[in-house]
C-alpha cells in the first residue's frame, strides 16, 4: 500500500463540520456546518470558500439535478438556491417533535434524498434516545418514512449495484445493511455488517469506495476505517490529527482523494490547543 498523506485544506475550525459532497462540475466541495447554520463551497482550484447562511441547523446538501442544491434544514428538506442564498421548503418531517432536526443525507442512484432525524443535542451524543426517524424524498416531492426509534440518525450509502442500502445509527454503534430496492426505494432486512471496536469510537458519516468497501469516519476515534462489508472486516484504519472525524466523500482530479470533515464543538480549550485543526477539512 503506498504512504498516504494527509492535509488540512481548509483549516475552518467547523464547529461540526459535515456532509462532504464532490461537485465535480465546479471542482468544488460542498459541506455544511451543522450548528452554524452555513453550507459551504470549497473551490479546489482557487482555494476560496464560500458560504450561504441559512435560518436553522443545516446537517446535509446535494446536488439538485435541476440546478443549485438541496439541504435538510431543521425538520425541513430545502431547495437552495446559491446565487441568491435563498431557501424554498420542499417538505416538513416530524412536525411534532419541536425538538429534532435532521442529521446526515444522501441522494440514492435514483434521485431519492434519503436523511434522518435526532434529537438536538445538549453536548455531542448527549441527547433524549430514540427520537429520531429515516426518511427520503422523492423527486415527486413525496416523502417515505422508514422507521423510528432512531438515536442519530448518520451515515448513509449504496452498493456499487444498488442493491444494499448501508445504514448507521450512531449509538447503535453499528453499521447495518437493509436489502435495496432502486425501483420502489424500499429497504428490508435489517442486519448488522459491522460493530466497532471501542477505541474507534461513534461511527459517524460514511462512503463507498470503487471495490464495494465502506470508509466510516469515527466521531472521538480521530480516524476513518475501510471495512469489508461482505467478509465484516476492518481492512484499514487512517488516522487524523484531530478527534473529532465526521464523515468523508470521495472527490478530486478522478475521485483519487478523500475529504474528511471534522468538528470543533465538544472540544475542551485544552484540547482545542492540541489539535488546532479540529474542525477544518482534511484531504487524504
Ligand atoms: O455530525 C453528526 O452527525 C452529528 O450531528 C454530530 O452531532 C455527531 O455525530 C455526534 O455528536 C456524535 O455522535
Ligand atoms: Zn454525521
Amino acid at each position: 500500500m503506498s504512504s498516504i498523506k494527509i492535509e488540512c485544506v481548509l483549516p475552518e475550525n467547523c464547529r461540526c463540520g459535515e456532509s462532504p459532497v464532490w461537485e465535480a462540475a465546479t471542482n468544488s466541495l460542498l459541506f455544511v456546518d451543522i450548528p452554524a447554520r452555513k453550507v459551504g463551497r470549497w473551490d479546489s482550484l482557487s482555494k476560496r470558500v464560500q458560504y450561504v447562511t441559512v435560518d436553522a441547523p443545516v446537517s446535509s446538501v446535494a446536488i439538485r439535478k435541476s440546478g443549485g442544491y438541496v439541504a435538510t434544514i431543521g425538520t425541513k428538506f430545502c431547495a437552495l438556491n446559491w446565487d441568491n442564498h435563498s431557501t424554498a421548503i420542499l417538505a416538513t418531517v416530524d412536525t411534532d417533535k419541536k425538538n429534532n432536526r435532521f442529521n446526515d443525507g444522501k441522494v440514492d442512484p435514483a434521485g431519492r434524498y434519503f436523511a434522518g432525524t435526532m434529537a438536538e443535542e445538549t453536548a455531542p451524543a448527549v441527547l433524549e434516545r430514540h427520537q429520531g426517524a429515516l426518511y427520503s424524498l422523492f423527486p415527486n416531492h413525496h416523502v417515505e418514512k422508514y422507521f423510528d426509534q432512531v438515536d442519530i440518525s448518520n451515515g448513509l450509502d449504496w452498493s456499487l449495484d444498488h442493491k444494499i442500502f448501508y445504514y448507521i445509527d450512531s449509538l447503535s454503534y453499528s453499521v447495518d445493511a437493509f436489502d435495496y430496492d432502486l425501483q420502489t426505494g424500499k429497504i428490508a432486512n435489517r442486519r448488522s455488517v459491522y460493530k466497532l471496536e471501542k477505541e474507534e469510537q461513534i461511527p459517524d458519516g460514511m462512503c463507498i469506495d470503487v471495490e464495494g468497501k465502506l470508509w466510516v469516519a469515527c466521531y472521538n476515534g480521530g480516524r476513518v476505517i475501510r471495512l469489508d462489508p461482505e467478509t465484516g472486516k476492518r481492512l484499514q484504519t487512517v488516522k487524523l490529527p484531530v478527534e473529532n472525524t465526521t464523515s468523508c466523500c470521495f472527490g478530486g482530479k478522478d475521485y483519487s482523494e478523500m475529504f474528511v470533515t471534522t468538528a470543533q464543538d465538544g472540544l475542551t480549550s485544552e484540547c482545542v490547543m492540541k489539535q488546532p485543526e479540529a474542525g477544518g477539512i482534511f484531504k487524504v
